[in-house]
């Protein structure tokens, strides 16, 4: 997702093509119905998939961005980064692949909509109706004729074609296989001539980072910040362990998490996102870099060897997000205060993490408390080497422990709130009984 401040993408070109694009386009028969036509096209990249396992094809990483949108690396000239596969030390204890697809389930519950139906939703693409702009299009708010609402990211038309089909496709199979309280759903997708749109579950109040930023209605305090962290960790915990293949997000970022009315998360925009491979033993893929400036793993950036743990990396860069609310980089701040991870993490070391709070959090011991341990598991999270840093899961279960006790904290002093609040409607009804007037002075004595 995107906002004007949000921070760019990096892609890392020229390295390992053991990414795949899926090539070819899906059928545009109208006539055909709805499901035969996913169908279809499922087939139709299982053929190129298994085209492409057996070396007929090896092109480039399917989820490239407009220029304007990401900033590329130069590859490397050290050995694992050549651009010829052949060079990469082959440490694959197993090796992640480019998506494979498993025709049944990927197909349930997808709708293919007419564009016309879209358009009618959306109020022809109205502006009225644009909820934002991400790399790859504009995002619509669209009401279907039964009355709900749908977000519909509607491609951009001057993204070249190959690219398009690329990041359109990844999204579509990705979003197909999960289904998660805690990740956007996929209601369908539209591909018409050059339209490419992809219809999901609209999420009513705005992405974590315009809370943060304070352009939302609601505040955040830290029982909601905790709520939604775990929230975040369940679904990329899901991503990683429950789901067919584990899948890496690869742009785990505050402006990718949606907030719901009741102030939950949701983990969207899977346009990035890789499979891995079917091959139980392997620990890593080796891919282009993928990400957003500043939530990216560098061990991810030096080795390409991509992992569950480059998530948790990024995670890592969330948690400090939601604790100290700021962006995980600021150009206008004092030097020292610049990155954000840096700052926060040296004022924990130094026994001052108050001072990385968000100034709009409230300040009591039991949160107090729960900023510490945030950026303690948030430390780990972004250790250096990848090996240090626990699974998304060990952070859920981190991140539930903490929660339970700012709960427990927190109660005790809304008990002794209400307790005081309880003498004070007393004095009031004692107040009342005997006709005083707030602000006169006055004694109650006992008989
Ligand atoms: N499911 C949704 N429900 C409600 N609003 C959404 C939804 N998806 C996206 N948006 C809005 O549209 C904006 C752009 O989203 P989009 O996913 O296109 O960004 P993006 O392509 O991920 O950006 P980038 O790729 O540059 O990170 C978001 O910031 C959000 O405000």
């Amino acid at each position: 997702m995107k906002n004007t401040s949000s921070p760019r993408r990096i892609i890392r070109s020229g390295d390992a093509n053991n990414d795949h694009n899926f090539a070819g386009t899906f059928p545009k028969k109208k006539t055909q119905s709805v499901l035969s036509r996913f169908r279809a096209a499922v087939k139709k990249l299982e053929a190129v998939f298994f085209c492409q396992k057996k070396g007929c094809s090896n092109t480039d990483d399917a989820d490239e961005r407009p220029a304007s949108q990401v900033i590329e690396i130069p590859s490397a000239s050290t050995d694992n980064s050549t651009g010829s596969s052949s060079k990469i030390p082959v440490r694959f204890k197993h090796s992640y692949s480019s998506v494979s697809f498993d025709s049944t389930r990927s197909q349930a519950g997808t709708v293919i909509y007419s564009l016309e139906e879209i358009s009618k939703a959306t109020g022809n693409f109205s502006p009225k109706n644009i909820l934002g702009e991400g790399s790859f299009g504009t995002v619509y708010k669209g009401k279907l004729k039964d009355g709900s609402f749908v977000a519909v990211k509607r491609a951009k038309k001057e993204m070249r074609e190959d690219r398009l089909f690329a990041v359109f496709k990844n999204e579509i199979l990705t979003l197909s296989k999960i289904e998660h309280l805690n990740l956007v759903r996929l209601l369908g997708y539209i591909e018409d001539g050059d339209e490419r749109i992809i219809v999901v579950e609209y999420v009513g109040n705005g992405t974590l980072r315009e809370h943060l930023d304070g352009k939302s209605r609601s505040e955040l305090e830290m029982a909601e910040r905790l709520d939604i962290a775990i929230d975040v960790a369940h679904a990329v915990t899901y991503l990683h362990m429950y789901t067919d293949r584990p899948i890496i997000h690869r742009d785990i970022k505050a402006s990718n998490i949606l907030i719901t009315e009741k102030l939950r998360a949701k983990v969207a925009d899977f346009g990035f996102a890789k499979l891995a491979s079917e091959d139980p033993g392997a620990s890593h893929v080796l891919t282009q870099v993928r990400g957003t400036v500043g939530y990216v793993d560098p061990e991810y950036i030096s080795t390409y060897e991509l992992t569950e743990k480059s998530d948790v990396y990024s995670f890592g860069v969330v948690l400090v997000e939601l604790m100290t609310g700021r962006q995980p980089m600021e150009s206008e701040r004092p030097i020292k205060e610049r990155i954000t991870t840096k700052w926060a993490l040296q004022a924990l070391k130094e026994g001052c993490a108050v001072v990385a709070m968000d100034p709009r959090l409230q300040r009591s011991p039991a949160s107090i408390e729960a900023l510490e341990k945030v950026l303690r598991l948030a430390r780990h999270c972004l250790a250096p080497n990848r090996k240090s840093r626990p699974s998304m899961k060990e952070c859920g279960e981190v991140l539930w422990g903490i929660r339970k006790d700012f709960r427990e904290k927190n109660n005790v002093r809304a008990v002794s709130t209400a307790h005081y609040s309880e003498q004070i409607d007393v004095r009031k009804d004692n107040r009342d009984m005997f006709g005083i007037e707030d602000g006169e002075s006055y004694e109650f004595r006992s008989a």
